[in-house]
């Protein structure tokens, strides 16, 4: 919940708005079943008069009425004679209180006149016996159930004066039915125009969160070094970014309308319903409890079952992942059945937990359905004994299901909210973690620019050991080295001897764990890493293109390059001939992954992408695998020209690429077996002379020597 508020914290205007708008709403809605109630009680059965009090009566109504009022002077003082002869109520007495305190003295003597004008007797009401009598049942009647059944009685008379005084009395009920009907309708548009407010801000909210939380996620990870993408893992990280948010920015929609506007309704019903009747709130208490108990059984239920969904998620996700980038080596392998199965394995384990809950769920409604119904009759049951009492009347019976019924489906939506807030809370959870995950690379708060003209390029590997994350051994160790600017160094070694490690290194996606490495003297850790990276040209091992163009490939990180610039880059990686053959040129397309080119050509367009930035320190890792050995040589030697002042670095597994350089570093599970040029080493080192002899025949190996020989 603490996560919820923390993240929701920059809407609070907005949230503020739509909390007044449910009240609005809440409060609108819950007028209409006391109007509803108005329109039964009052409109129709009490065609329209409101009040046990009379609005006119005939001279002889009125002087009857008076004889038999115990004090006739409140009479007078609220009514006048017109001029038609007919007595009507004053126009001053129309407040609520005015009215109800008449009613509370005329409520018993208009019901007696009922009785006496409906007696057989013609001098009904000049026989003080039969008046008494009359008088003292009435009183019994009204303090054993209340005043609802006199009150009713003295209406029905108020009416019947009326009728008598020669005024039409259907009159007042049109009115009456009329000015509440128009009243309604407005309420019904005030509860329509908030509901639609507080929905659409709910829903912007929503869509605004989410916006909000991909974006920081995106920009996260962004930042993340290697490190960080392998803790979470790139699988798990995009469905962190998607169906995770996408989880909560439901959860965050409904939450705005569901669990601010039921509450309100419920406690409001509540308050109304204690107004109406509090002797038959405990069928409401005994419905909700049924509710809670079912509530909580689905919740044990279904639980560990949403639980086990949300992991089975992540295994589809990452199988369906694995799947698709490996197609074509499992098509040339023949494993499509293995993997079909695989991926069924994990899909009917997820469509069997998706049923199970979903089965538990669809009992759910049935259930509360039967519960709301079940209080409906209770209430109708217990009401029309009330009403048989002359303690309740038709519409308060029925505002009183009413008010039930709202407080009872607020219930239910509150309970269906409280079992999906805990699944999506573990979304946020996830999400939460990645946001807060710190940096393990970052720029020091006083890192120092590396302005371009100042860079020379001299790299300086000073005593470094490295060790990844979780590892037993280190990946490194004592690696002390410098490369110098216009010079190639080279390192070499066999399959996990930890190469791409040292480029790593450099690059900063990881930080040694001992010692330093150093451009121009100065530790890269005091660097800012925008500036470090700007000046080097990285080609990895696996040539990644972005969906786009040659030319948006080639110019990738550059805006302002200009066309020759990357005519020239193409030229020495050896990428224009290809290009030119493609019609479009530099604007042909290049698919996501570049998928619609050779390997070879992807190696090419991602060498000349380093060339393009025109960088001080160049790292090739194995980056001329993938081309022929006429290609590789020649490639070379137009960069050598190209870069004569740069400082290279040349990550290799063939011999061949490496034989010229002005140093090679020798690498041997982690540790450097030897440095120097192609003749020495072949002294020096065990393992480079290995290497040597089993890819060059020994004539090459002594034209080798005697090209190196004479170079000295
Ligand atoms: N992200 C990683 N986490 C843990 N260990 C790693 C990681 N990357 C590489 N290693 C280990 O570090 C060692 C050096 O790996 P590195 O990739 O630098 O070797 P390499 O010489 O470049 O190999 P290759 O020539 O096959 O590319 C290997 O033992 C490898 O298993």
């Amino acid at each position: 919940m603490q996560l919820l508020v923390k993240y929701l914290k920059p809407f609070w205007k907005i949230i503020a708005i739509i909390l007044v708008a449910h009240v609005v709403q809440a409060y609108s809605t819950l007028l209409l079943p006391t109007y509803t109630s108005g329109l039964v009680d009052v409109g129709i059965q009490a065609k329209g008069f409101e009040y046990a009090v009379p609005l006119a009566m005939s001279q002889e109504d009125y002087q009857n009425l008076q004889s038999l009022l115990e004090n006739p002077s409140q009479v007078e003082k609220a009514y006048y004679r017109g001029t038609d002869g007919v007595f009507h109520l004053k126009d001053q007495v129309s407040s609520k209180e005015q009215l109800t305190s008449l009613e509370e003295d005329l409520a018993i003597p208009l019901a007696l006149y009922q009785r006496l004008v409906y007696s057989d007797q013609a001098q009904a009401f000049s026989d003080q016996t039969l008046i008494s009598k009359e008088r003292d049942a009435l009183q019994k009647q009204a303090s054993i159930s209340g005043l609802t059944y006199v009150t009713s009685q003295g209406v029905q008379a108020a009416i019947q004066m009326y009728a008598d005084a020669g005024l039409n009395p259907n009159k007042v009920q049109f009115d009456y039915l009329f000015g509440k009907g128009f009243l309604m309708l407005g309420i019904t548009l005030v509860t329509i125009s908030s509901a639609v407010l507080a929905f659409y801000l709910a829903a912007k909210v929503g869509a605004d969160f989410g916006y909000r939380i991909r974006k920081q996620l995106f920009d996260k990870v962004l930042r993340f070094s290697d490190h960080e993408i392998e803790k979470f893992s790139s699988a798990s990280l995009i469905t962190r970014t998607t169906n995770d948010v996408q989880q909560i920015q439901m959860m965050v929609t409904l939450f705005l309308r569901i669990m601010i506007f039921s509450p309100i309704v419920a406690s409001g019903g509540l308050i109304y319903l204690f107004g109406i009747q509090p002797n038959i709130i405990w069928i409401l208490g005994l419905s909700i409890a049924v509710i809670a108990v079912m509530v909580f059984v689905l919740f044990k239920l279904t639980m560990p079952r949403f639980r086990r969904i949300q992991g089975l998620f992540d295994r589809v996700n990452l199988i369906a992942r694995e799947v698709i980038t490996g197609i074509q080596v499992i098509r040339t392998f023949g494993r499509q059945d293995y993997e079909g199965k695989r991926f069924d394995t994990a899909n009917y384990e997820l469509q069997q937990n998706h049923l199970f809950s979903g089965r538990v769920m669809s009992m759910m409604m049935p259930f509360m359905i039967f519960v709301l119904d079940a209080s409906s009759i209770l209430i109708v049951w217990n009401g029309s004994q009330q009403i048989a009492g002359g303690t309740m009347q038709v519409g308060q019976m029925m505002a009183f299901i009413s008010y039930s019924m709202q407080i009872l489906i607020s219930f239910v939506m509150l309970s269906n909210m409280s079992m999906m807030f805990p699944r999506s809370l573990v979304a946020l959870g996830r999400i939460d973690a990645v946001l807060e995950e710190p940096f393990s690379i970052y720029d020091q708060p006083q890192a120092l620019s590396l302005e371009a003209k100042q860079v020379k390029g001299q790299v300086t590997f000073n005593h470094v050991d490295f060790t990844y994350e979780g590892a037993d051994e280190k990946a490194l160790t004592d690696i002390d080295f410098v490369a110098h600017p216009g010079q190639t160094t080279a390192i070499i070694g066999s399959t996990g001897s930890g190469k791409s490690t040292i480029l790593n290194l450099l690059m900063r996606y990881y930080d040694v764990s001992e010692g330093q490495i150093l451009i121009d003297g100065q530790d890269i850790r005091n660097l800012k890493l925008a500036d470090l990276r700007r000046h080097i040209g990285y080609v990895p091992q696996k040539g990644v293109l972005f969906s786009g163009t040659i030319a948006s490939n080639i110019g990738f990180g550059l805006p302002d390059i200009e066309q020759n610039q990357l005519k020239e880059a193409a030229e020495i990686a050896h990428a224009s001939e290809f290009i030119n053959e493609k019609e479009e040129g530099m604007q042909a397309a290049i698919a996501q992954g570049g998928t619609n080119i050779s390997g070879g050509q992807k190696q090419r367009l991602s060498i000349a992408r380093a060339i393009a930035k025109r960088p001080e320190i160049y790292l090739f890792d194995d980056s001329f695998s993938a081309l022929d050995y006429r290609t590789d040589a020649s490639l070379r030697k137009a960069l050598n020209e190209t870069v004569k002042d740069a400082t290279v670095i040349i990550v290799a597994q063939r011999i061949s690429t490496i034989l010229d350089a002005d140093q090679i570093i020798v690498l041997d599970e982690g540790r450097i077996d030897g440095i120097g040029r192609h003749l020495d080493l072949m002294e020096k080192s065990a393992v480079y002379r290995e290497i040597a002899e089993s890819q060059l025949s020994q004539a090459e190996l002594a034209a080798q020597a005697h090209k190196q020989e004479k170079e000295v």
